[in-house]
């Protein structure tokens, strides 16, 4: 019989009989870890497998274990993708949201993408562009990150892109997501998202051991004596549960197969099912099978459960309790009347409860808290499984069947929608249970009556559809979350690969251009290092040059002018002749002192000139070049030359007579006289004496003297008339002698050199520094954008293999999400 609860046109062959050897296999070869979260079996398609797996035929069973094992693979797939995501997030690469505006996008280094940069346009193209051809998942992505900017004040567009991973950024304002991200530093996104993550990671954990949890609790309520027991026997094809004409069960009867129990068969009555430990037996107490009876006919209200471990020894093909696939726990509850309805409404409500089976006599139809308990039970599981059992005592069965339809129709719409499947009409009894110790149990008693015959079909089909039903109801409430939850994290995460592999190769190639340039801007810097530093040399020996030959020149010329320049100077007087000498004396040293100023200011000037051109050859070169002052550049007193030149008698008479020759007549001609009696005769003082011997001393007395005294007092008035000449000359005499002697004039001019070259050095070295800053600055830069390079890469190279996987998985779940809307109602 086929399902609408399995792909239209495919196979079902989940039948409980021996013979279907077909069934056999597939299901053997699921055995107990199909569902693992470790080997898949050989005969399920791994996860990147294409569409071509749909065309697989599969039974219900089947459908699930292939479902829930790529599920399983695929919820591990993207646990370890959010594992580097973390990784990389933490240590290489902060990702980033795409809280987009492009414009707003930051680079891995904080750089800022201003909205005219060619970069925008660039990632903007890049998403737009990149690897052909299209398919569906990319699409999807680009659709999403291209998606339209929202309003200024909307926090919705991050939640546009993002399903699962996006941040609570609300400021609780009306500011959007992306202004509030804007406001935090990359690490903080970095953290939010890490914890993101996090939760994520525990989402996945929590999602695949639902997906791996291979049991599913059946309830199985109805009215006082509609058969419920029976019923479970009968599905066990074992006397399990108590039967009785009588109202006997109690108390909740969970029926489980041996091997949750290390395959021992045992009863174990719970008080409390929260402390409840099958290892711990200080949490149930053990009963006899052949005390069931008593324990839940007794109405005791010592125990609040049992736990009924039995052995289904029916293949697994055959079996509920243990089908290879989910193993089924048969939860047998009291039947509901007033007191029992309350507990058993409560008890189906339960998460863990993934089907309720609701048994009706078909003598009674609906009791009213029959009624009550399927109309709320319907709103919380919106489908049940309803048997109506004792249809053996029903005669018009068409008539039975058309009552108790209109009843399903009005507790449950939706279980009579699909009534073919969900509504059984069936007799328990007609199935032969194992008695005693009776180990072989034919599913089909030996010559049946066509009625009996009947009625094991009836309920062999009842079995199947049931089987389908938790299968169905399974997929749905272990497989369907886990399918949504990963469909939306894969779109995140393909969102964020997408987004951060843009930015990262955009980057790269940014980085790359900077790398190259700097590279040029590296060998231009250390070329002007080298041609600009010695230029500057130049500058500087040039200017000295120049000092030196001006001060020099000006020094010498001042110096050799020296008389020149008292010329002006008006003579006082005898009196004043000794505070004359000295003040031509001070108005010599100044001149020299004046002319020594005007050399400083000269090589002040064309130092700060050459300190100019050495600083604007540095000029394009980064940070603040270094004030020279030049005010205090010479700050000596110049005239200490003054103290060691003192003014002397000596230096009012001129000696110097070949000088004076030219100067006054008399003393040529006393001197001429007294060389000419010289020239003939000796040394005029042995003419003299001759002269006097000639003469005769008195003679000579009397010629002599007075001629002495006139000459004399011609020598006096000659003295006293050239005295400012004769002191003037001697002066500038003594002057030049002295500083010749001192060579005042290399001194000085060194010294002025000196400071001159000093601040200059100044210049040079502080261009040089700049230069070293400059060359070390560029070699950072070059560091940084090198490393930027390799993580940019990096960063592109892994999140376009993410996307890869990411593109894989979403195709696999496209295929799964085919198959699970043919699996659908
Ligand atoms: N004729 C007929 N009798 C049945 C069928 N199923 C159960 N019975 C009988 O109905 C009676 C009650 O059966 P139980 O299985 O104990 O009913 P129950 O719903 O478990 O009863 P409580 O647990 O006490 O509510 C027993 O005598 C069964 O033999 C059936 O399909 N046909």
């Amino acid at each position: 019989m086929s399902s609408s609860f399995l792909p239209a046109g495919r196979n079902v062959q989940i039948k409980f009989n021996s013979d279907n050897r077909n069934t056999d296999v597939l299901i053997n070869s699921l055995s107990d870890k199909a569902v693992s979260t470790t080997t898949p079996p050989a005969i399920i398609p791994s996860t990147t497998e294409s569409h071509a797996s749909h065309s697989f035929k599969f039974t219900g069973s089947h459908a699930f274990a292939h479902k829930s094992q790529k599920l399983l693979s695929l919820l591990r797939d993207t646990k370890s993708i959010l594992g580097s995501y973390r990784e990389v997030n933490r240590e290489k690469w902060h990702i980033q949201y795409p809280f987009i505006r492009l414009n707003k996008a930051q680079t891995s280094t904080g750089r800022i993408f201003p909205k005219d940069d060619n970069n925008l346009s660039s990632i903007s193209e890049r998403i737009t562009m990149r690897a052909e051809p299209l398919n569906k998942f990319r699409e999807q992505i680009r659709a999403k990150l291209h998606a339209p900017e929202p309003d200024m004040s909307s926090s919705q567009e991050s939640i546009n892109k993002l399903n699962v991973l996006n941040l609570d950024l609300k400021n609780g304002d009306r500011s959007s997501a992306e202004n509030v991200v804007e406001k935090l530093d990359k690490s903080s996104v970095a953290t939010l998202l890490d914890e993101r993550i996090v939760q994520s990671i525990k989402r996945i954990e929590n999602l695949s051991s639902r997906v791996a949890d291979t049991s599913s609790k059946v309830l199985v309520a109805g009215d006082v004596n509609a058969g419920k027991s029976t019923f479970v026997n009968a599905l066990l094809r074992r006397e399990i549960m108590p039967v009785d004409q009588q109202p006997c069960t109690t108390i909740f009867c969970e029926v489980l197969n041996v091997q949750e129990n290390s395959n021992k068969e045992e009863i174990h009555a719970i008080k409390n099912i929260e402390a409840y430990n099958r290892e711990d037996k200080n949490t149930y107490t053990k009963i006899d099978f052949a005390n069931l009876f008593d324990t839940i006919s007794s109405g005791t209200e010592e125990y609040t459960q049992l736990k009924v471990y039995c052995k289904d020894k029916r293949k697994a093909q055959q079996s509920l309790l243990h089908n290879g696939v989910v193993d089924i726990a048969l939860i047998d509850c009291p039947g509901l009347n007033r007191d029992t309805l309350k507990t058993t409404a409560l008890f189906a409500r339960q998460e863990e409860i993934d089907v309720i089976v609701f048994v009706v006599s078909a003598e009674n139809h609906f009791t009213l808290s029959a009624k009550e308990f399927l109309s709320n039970a319907s709103n919380e599981k919106a489908y049940l499984f309803i048997v109506v059992n004792r249809f053996d005592n029903i005669r018009d069965k068409n008539k039975c069947k058309r009552n108790i339809l209109e009843q399903i129709k009005e507790v449950s719409p939706r279980t009579h929608e699909h009534s073919k499947d969900l509504v059984h009409f069936v007799t328990s009894t007609a199935i032969p249970i194992e008695s005693g110790n009776d180990e072989s149990i034919s599913e089909s008693p030996a010559s049946p009556h066509t009625s009996d015959r009947q009625r094991i079909e009836d309920f062999q089909s009842l079995e199947e559809s049931l089987r389908n039903f938790i299968l169905k109801k399974r997929s749905k409430s272990k497989l369907a979350p886990a399918q949504y939850y990963l469909e939306n994290l894969v779109s995140d995460i393909g969102v964020l690969a997408e987004f951060n592999g843009s930015i990262a190769s955009i980057e790269a190639k940014t980085a790359l251009k900077e790398l190259q340039d700097g590279e040029r801007s590296f060998e231009r810097l250390c070329n002007d290092e080298k041609c600009i530093g010695a230029k500057a040399e130049k500058y500087v020996e040039e200017t000295c040059d120049l000092i030196v030959r001006f001060t020099k020149q000006r020094l010498e010329h001042a110096i050799s002018e020296i008389d020149k320049s008292v010329i002006n100077i008006k003579y006082p007087g005898l009196l004043y002749a000794w505070a004359f000498a000295n003040d031509v004396r001070d108005i010599m040293l100044d001149e020299i002192s004046k002319e020594v100023r005007l050399s400083e200011e000269f090589a002040k000037k064309e130092t700060a000139l050459c300190i100019s051109k050495i600083q604007s050859s540095g000029e394009n070169l980064e940070g603040n070049q270094r004030q020279i002052k030049l005010d205090k550049m010479y700050k000596r007193d110049h005239n200490i030359i003054s103290n060691a030149i003192t003014v002397s008698l000596s230096d009012f008479v001129d000696l110097n007579f070949d000088k004076n020759v030219n100067d006054g007549l008399s003393i040529i001609g006393f001197s001429g006289c007294t060389l000419i009696a010289v020239a003939t005769r000796l040394d005029a003082f042995s003419s003299l004496w001759k002269i006097t011997n000639f003469i005769g001393f008195n003679n000579l007395r009397k010629i002599a003297l007075p001629m002495i005294l006139i000459a004399g007092g011609i020598s006096v008035a000659y003295i006293v008339s050239d005295l400012k000449r004769s002191l003037t000359r001697n002066l500038a005499r003594k002057i030049q002698q002295q500083l010749a002697q001192s060579q005042y004039v290399d001194t000085e001019t060194n010294r002025i050199v000196r400071q001159g070259r000093k601040k200059m050095r100044l210049a040079t070295d502080d261009l040089r520094t700049r230069f070293r800053h400059a060359v070390e600055e560029e070699e950072k830069k070059r560091i940084v954008t090198k490393s930027i390079l390799t993580k940019s890469e990096e960063a592109a190279r892994f999140f376009e293999e993410i996307f890869s996987k990411v593109e894989s998985m979403a195709n696999t779940l496209d295929t799964l999400g085919h198959e699970w809307e043919d699996m659908d109602d």
